[in-house]
């Protein structure tokens, strides 16, 4: 990857969220600067909120305060002229003089404890940094909404005694059963609720309220966990595998990597079906020996069931986070991991964030999936936040994958990331063969979008007992340009990026540039006449399957059929136990799925994602057809894959058809050096969406010239494209426009839209968004 702008170089003075902030509008104006002792000491909390004004904010930490307020906790704070008390995230607390200035107080700590340790409120600080967000919400982002209310706990009030119960003469004089009531407390030597200390003095409450009137014990409120929502701790374990021969090696340096103390970044580059798997799990078994916990990033975990039944087989405590978590259940996780009770966190991108004590190493299985990067503030990727974490902890970060994002490719060949490779299957099984069906050649057509080879291969799976995945890769629309007859696609001359329809139908538009011409009637390669707009659904393909293998079970597995929580736990179980002959779906069929008894995969349209308008399109395809290509031959009957496509020539889908990842690789860079697209520099995204069309072009244009000014300033090498209307060019009523930015470095990259970004204020009718590294171009 290029390199991502570690630690200190995002700490300089411009980019400090504390140095260029209006702190003199914070500063109390009551209290005459002159009556202050300049050189007064006094202890200083730096405060960040979640919305506006974000902050930083300075306060005073009253004397009685200075032993709890610690950085990572909230703070109540006055704010504004009315002082409403409001509560922000505390980022530090400095000594300082008061420099003649009477800051603010702050009201009180909200929480008892930090939320976030020294490590993660670096992270924070980072965060909001490199992706342009406000500390205040990278904050919330990182400590889940059940935590910060607390949910599934219950404020409950703990006794101490007071200065004054431990005066004999004082004691002395009480009552029986508060004396013995008091003793009973002084003992036990830590805070009791009412109930429990009567319980145990065995008195009743009365003596207990009496203690409370003389001020001889004081009641402190804190919130408890509820008990009985906690997992059942795993019992039955399963045993480990032997290691293969590439898994030892693998294995091997994995826990050099741990035993050496240090940060460093492993590639474990395996083919599906390696095994990679068992590698992760040997290694944290190591790491387990000396008491460390580590955290497993995989794609959106409801899509891999059995990934996190195998940590769960295997490790006696794991919390498992996904998305369909209730804030109750969420907070008793996060509470248990950050008391050191879990040693293996299993979860998608946000379990990056879990407040392990003693974390000793990350592991993102699946790295190029793009579930890791989030679509909304923060937005950022998790494989970046990952080296970031791990970087500051001094671990090793693991990123497996069959099919690299180019991105840590690059980064291993410039030995940025250690290549650790895992050449063959388990067991020596072959890589399935796969054969490409033109689908340009009218002997191969059936009438419908399953071609005849398919649908042998499908006939003859079937006929012994064996099961097929069939893949339709569908995003929700489809707007690309494409000849029926020669597989054309039209481009745009300028960025070779597909040309979509506009909404109006009668335009094609560039979505980097925004060349436009009218929608050919013809194709510009072959002149057919009825160039057409692709498009095929899941939902189609189901009923054609049925027609066509009427006595086959059918299960579909799209983001329409999979609504409810659970839904694809039924359907995949349902699969492995042979229930399902044939399992049709949309990419969420492709990833890490292990059935060694599906022998036949079809690639309904490999295409489909081929043009789409993105510069990752041949990378998305060429991941997509491997990996849904490696789900076939896993068992002993071995396997086969058909891949349907317009242009069977085109180098991703070749390179996939021959399990090469090397050869895709290498073209595939050359392809981006050429327009400098990642991993050979930076880019980001600015999205303007507003109600008015007119208007919001207007603001988009305004906000290229700041850009511009902004880069001739600082003497940047930026290229900014547009504004042009992105492929969803409206959506919920708002009309959308986007600037790309491209630049060799990530650190003027960012400068350059801080800086002209200061001067546009998103506002009721028109909004914009940053989207630095974005993966997303729709
Ligand atoms: N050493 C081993 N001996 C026997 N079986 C093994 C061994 N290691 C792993 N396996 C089994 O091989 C299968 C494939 O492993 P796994 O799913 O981890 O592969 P993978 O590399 O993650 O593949 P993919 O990238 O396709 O998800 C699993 O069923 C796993 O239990
Ligand atoms: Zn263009």
């Amino acid at each position: 990857m290029t390199e991502l702008s570690l630690p200190n170089e995002f700490m300089s003075s411009d980019s400090d969220p504390a140095a260029n902030d209006p702190q003199g509008s914070l500063f109390s104006l009551d209290g005459p600067a002159w009556e202050t002792d300049v050189h007064e000491q006094i202890t200083v909390a730096t405060v960040v909120f979640s919305e506006m004004p974000f902050g930083p904010f300075d306060y005073s930490v009253p004397s009685e305060l200075v032993d709890s307020v610690r950085p990572g906790m909230r703070l109540q704070v006055p704010l504004g002229k009315r002082r409403k008390p409001i509560t922000g995230w505390c980022t530090k607390v400095t000594a300082s003089t008061s420099g003649g200035m009477t800051l603010k107080p702050i009201d009180s700590c909200f929480d008892e404890k930090p939320l976030c340790n020294a490590n993660l409120i670096q992270l924070v600080l980072w965060m909001a940094h490199y992706y342009q967000a406000q500390p205040g919400q990278v904050f919330d982002a990182l400590i889940p909404a059940g935590v910060r209310m607390g949910a599934g706990t219950r404020a409950t009030t703990f006794f101490t005694p007071t200065q004054q119960a431990l005066d004999d003469e004082v004691v002395a004089k009480l009552p029986a059963k508060q004396q013995y009531a008091l003793q009973y407390l002084i003992a036990a030597a830590e805070p009791m609720t009412l109930r429990d200390l009567a319980d145990q003095a065995g008195c009743t409450e009365g003596p207990i309220r009496q203690l409370l009137q003389k001020e001889l014990i004081v009641g402190e409120v804190r919130r408890v966990m509820t008990p009985g929502i906690l997992p059942s701790r795993n019992n039955v374990m399963t045993d480990a595998h032997r290691l293969t021969k590439e898994q030892s090696a693998a294995l091997a340096e994995i826990c050099a990597a741990l035993d050496s103390g240090k940060h460093s970044t492993l590639l474990l580059h395996g083919v599906t079906g390696s095994g990679k798997t068992e590698v992760y799990i040997q290694a944290i078994e190591h790491l387990q020996r000396f008491g460390r916990q580590a955290i497993v990033l995989v794609p959106e975990i409801s899509l891999t069931p059995q990934t996190r039944q195998r940590f769960q087989d295997r490790f006696e405590s794991v919390a498992v986070l996904h998305s369909h978590m209730s804030p109750v259940e969420r907070n008793h996780h996060w509470q248990r991991i950050a008391e050191g009770q879990v040693q293996v966190i299993v979860g998608a991108r946000s379990a990056i964030f879990a407040p392990t004590p003693h974390l000793g190493l990350i592991v993102i299985d699946e790295e190029h999936d793009a579930s890791f990067k989030q679509d909304t503030i923060p937005r950022y990727h998790a494989r970046d936040v990952a080296r970031y974490r791990a970087h500051l902890e001094g671990i090793p970060l693991i990123l497996g994958s069959a099919t690299p994002a180019l991105e840590s490719w690059n980064a291993a060949k410039k030995g940025i990331y250690k290549r650790i490779p895992l050449h063959r299957r388990v067991g020596d099984r072959p890589m399935p063969h796969v054969q490409l069906v033109d689908l340009r050649l009218k002997e191969d057509r059936t009438g419908g979008s399953i071609s005849r080879p398919l649908m042998q291969a499908t006939r003859a799976a079937l006929a012994k007992g064996e099961q097929a995945i069939l893949l339709l890769n569908r995003r929700g629309f489809a707007t690309t340009i494409q000849c029926p007859s020669c597989g054309h696609v039209v481009a745009c001359p300028d960025c070779e990026m597909p040309l979509t329809h506009h909404r109006d139908g009668s335009k094609a538009v560039c979505h980097y540039c925004d060349y436009q011409i009218g929608t050919p009637p013809w194709c510009p390669e072959c002149r057919f006449d009825g160039i057409r707009y692709s498009g095929l659904g899941t939902q189609k393909l189901e009923m054609e399957v049925k027609a066509k293998f009427p006595d086959a079970v059918i299960a579909r597995m799209d983001s329409d059929t999979m609504r409810r929580p659970g839904s694809h736990e039924r359907v995949l179980s349902a699969f492995r136990q042979k229930e399902i002959d044939i399992l049709l779906g949309t990419q969420m069929i492709a990833k890490g799925l292990d059935f060694p008894n599906v022998t036949l995969v079809g690639v309904i349209n490999a295409d489909s994602a081929l043009h789409f308008p993105d510069f990752r399109a041949a990378e998305r395809t060429f991941q997509l057809v491997t990996q849904v290509a490696g789900r076939a031959g896993r068992g002993d009957a071995g396997g086969e894959v058909v891949v349907q496509t317009y242009t069977p020539e085109h180098p991703a889908i070749q390179a996939a058809s021959q399990h090469d990842y090397f050869q895709f690789a290498e073209e595939e860079l050359q392809q981006r050096q050429k327009f400098a697209y990642p991993p050979f520099g930076r880019i980001a995204r600015i999205i303007i969406r507003g109600s008015e069309e007119t208007l919001t072009e207007a603001f988009a244009d305004n906000l290229v010239s700041s850009l511009e000014r902004a880069r001739d300033a600082q003497q940047a090498e930026i290229r900014i494209l547009g504004p042009a209307p992105p492929p969803i060019a409206k959506l919920r009523g708002k009309y959308r426009f986007h600037i790309l930015l491209q630049c060799p470095d990530a650190g003027s990259l960012g400068n350059v839209i801080r800086a002209a970004t200061s001067e546009h204020r998103s506002g009721e009718d028109i909004q914009y968004v940053v989207d630095i590294d974005p993966l997303d171009m729709l």
